[in-house]
């Protein structure tokens, strides 16, 4: 079926070709991607619409020689498949499998690591300035999309490329799309096309003007030119990336193999920095992701059919959080949304549909949207800013600087905190909890399930402080959601289960698998106690104070680095009260990057679902080591 495609097990099977030869592979590889990325889930719209850009690529450049550095990498399937890596395609994004995004550990041709955005030119002109200093003549070409773009990273490399005119290129992969409708004056501006009707009215516009303007002799035809060129100049993208100096080509056809090809085969020969402007179409060959390709941006595994519940699952913590965010917005228009880039991974479509003028989506510019929260606190306003945990780790200046600083009531609503499954070491959200919690000012809270999430949601908007709250990605739990949302005693927890053997003091997703795994104690004799934290900061020491002098036995458990996490503050507030004889084991994430698998695979590995957190316990109860580190504090 893949006549040329099983041929190609590197770039230089991919050069053995003729160039007739690499449309019809760009439809079998088009072809590959459809059957085993709606098998396996992944980024399918991105990687439909950079078929040819890639196939072009290594068709004329020489990697791993030359580096090709591809932006979030969320779009690099093919480059996977024709580096060697088509035969265990089918295990990308699974547990043990190969990565969803270019990883360097991975293949030779992973110039750069990736996952988050906006990092491909900064790496790229690292390079080129190594390659330089190293005097070989390798080529470096950063790949980024126009949504990466917005993010300020980027320009801040563009900014020193075009400074040092070191030899690099960077593709512009355009589809005016980022997850959602890319936004912004940057995307209005670089999708102002040259080529099409809109040039060519302005041309004849231009031409009418000078019809009517009196003969200065030889001179017009000079000044009509001109004056045509500064048109052009003053309207296309190019005029801004010229201005920074890079040497503009484009826009060209990104879907036609035999442009693409004539167009890099020049821009290879250029020196200095050039940017090569594709047009490309998201979802491209395959009409639902042409037509929807923020629904096909990423798509979910097919499961087994028997692994398919017969009733539907909970809602996602990010459902209810967007849910809650409407009906606390309908009785407050001081409640303000920000996203960066993610209105629908989120939840915070349904605010925008709803509240068009009280919602924003910043792009990809985390780092903006939370000192733009913090400005519309200084003016009295109560602003959401709904960022995943992970992405949020670039804006932490912005949160000690802009918000906590200056004691300004932001709420930070960190989605995909813990463990996120398919996207792996770059996506999880492992360390959110232990780079908030030092901060002066803020409130750190994290929801037992999504109908406590409801309540924190409320409590933070109203505390007048700044907040910060993070839940998981997926399922909620199922627990019924209360219809009147009460704001917490903030530095509370609470005792769900009171026993006498140990306390198992757990935070976030963490409570309900505790209480499980209390359950299954109970069926050895074994008592816990089960405490719902609530709070990282201000903690409740005076209820874990109470439970440590009682059992003399404390398992903290929480989805999140143990270093500096939630079991570090218990050890804080028991070593502050000199309770040194206490004995105290941390359940978390170990200080190793977390490989991808389901998030049920990864919770069961690391032993933070029930049977887990049970079996930790009962060994330590018992005084035997388990698996993680063990603190024994003695006197
Ligand atoms: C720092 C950061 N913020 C947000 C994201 C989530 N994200 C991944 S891809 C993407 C859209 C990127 O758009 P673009 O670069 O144009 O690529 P396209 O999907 O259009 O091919 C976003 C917002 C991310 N990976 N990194
Ligand atoms: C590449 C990227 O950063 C996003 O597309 C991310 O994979 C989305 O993750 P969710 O599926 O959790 O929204
Ligand atoms: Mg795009």
């Amino acid at each position: 079926m893949y006549r040329l495609l099983s041929k190609i097990n590197g770039p230089d099977d991919l050069k053995k070709l003729d160039a007739e030869e690499l449309t019809p592979l760009a439809e079998e590889v088009r072809a590959f991607l459809l059957e085993t990325v709606t098998r396996t889930g992944g980024h399918l719209a991105s990687n439909l619409g950079a078929v040819e850009l890639t196939i072009a690529l290594h068709y004329c450049f020489d990697s791993p020689k030359d580096k090709i550095i591809w932006d979030v990498g969320h779009q690099a399937y093919t480059h996977k498949i024709l580096t060697g890596r088509r035969d265990s395609f089918h295990t990308q994004r699974c547990y043990k499998g190969i990565s969803g995004f270019p990883k360097r550990s991975e293949s030779p041709h992973d110039a750069f690591g990736v996952g988050h955005s906006s990092t491909s030119i900064s790496a790229g002109l690292g390079m080129a300035v190594a390659h330089g200093l190293k005097e070989d003549d390798a080529r470096i070409i950063s790949v980024i999309g126009d949504g990466s773009l917005t993010g300020g990273m980027a320009f801040e490399a563009l900014n020193q490329a075009g400074h040092l005119k070191k030899n690099l290129i960077v593709v512009l992969n355009d589809n005016e799309m980022s997850i959602s409708k890319n936004v912004g004056a940057l995307s209005s501006f670089i999708s102002r096309k040259m080529t099409g009707g809109y040039y060519r009215s302005l041309k004849k516009e231009m031409e009418a003007v000078m019809a009517n303007i009196p003969a200065i002799g030889g001179n017009i035809l000079h000044f009509a030119k001109k004056a045509e060129n500064s048109l052009k100049g003053f309207l296309t993208p190019g005029t801004l990336f010229e201005g920074l100096g890079f040497e503009y080509v484009g826009p060209i056809a990104g879907h036609d193999l035999p442009t693409l090809l004539g167009v890099l085969e020049n821009v290879k020969r250029l020196e200095g920095p050039i940017l090569l402007h594709v047009m490309t179409k998201k979802g491209k060959g395959y009409p639902p992701a042409e037509t929807m390709p923020d629904k096909f941006h990423g798509v979910a595994p097919t499961r087994p059919a028997s692994a398919s519940p017969a009733k539907l699952p909970p809602p996602s913590y990010t459902s209810v959080f967007g849910d809650t965010m409407v009906k606390l917005g309908e009785l407050d228009p001081k409640v303000l949304a920000i996203t960066a880039a993610m209105p629908d991974g989120t939840g915070l479509t349904p605010f925008a549909e709803r509240f068009p003028d009280r919602f924003f989506d910043v792009g990809i510019a985390e780092q903006h949207a939370l000192t733009f929260a913090a400005g519309l606190a200084v003016e009295g306003f109560r602003p959401v800013a709904a960022i995943y945990s992970t992405f949020t780790q670039r804006a932490y200046d912005q949160v000690f600087h802009d918000i906590c600083l200056q004691k300004l009531p932001v709420t930070l609503a960190l989605d995909r905190a813990g463990l996120v499954g398919d996207d792996g070491p770059t996506h999880h959200g492992s360390f959110d909890i232990s780079y908030l919690r030092h901060l002066p000012e803020l409130t750190v809270m994290a929801p037992k399930d999504e109908n406590e999430l409801q309540h924190m949601l409320k409590t933070a908007l109203y505390s007048g402080r700044p907040m910060s709250l993070r839940y998981p990605r997926g399922a909620g739990f199922g627990v019924p959601l209360d219809q009147e949302l009460q704001e917490l005693p903030i530095g509370k927890g609470e005792i769900l289960v009171d026993g006498g053997d140990l306390t198992i003091v757990a935070i976030g997703s963490t409570v309900h698998p505790a209480l499980e795994a209390a359950a299954q104690l109970r069926q050895k004799g074994i008592f816990a106690s089960v405490v719902n934290a609530r709070f990282i900061k201000p903690i409740d020491s005076e209820l874990i104070l109470a439970q440590a002098k009682k059992t003399g036995c404390i398992v903290t458990v929480e989805e999140n680095a143990l270093l500096g996490g939630f079991g570090s503050a218990v050890l804080e507030v028991l070593s502050d009260a000199v309770l040194n004889a206490v004995r105290i084991k941390r359940i978390g994430i170990p200080d190793r990057f977390i490989e991808q698998g389901t998030q049920a695979q990864l919770r069961a590995d690391l032993g933070l679902d029930a049977a887990g957190i049970a079996a930790t316990c009962e060994t330590f109860l018992k005084g035997e080591s388990g698996t993680s580190p063990q603190l024994a504090v003695v006197k």
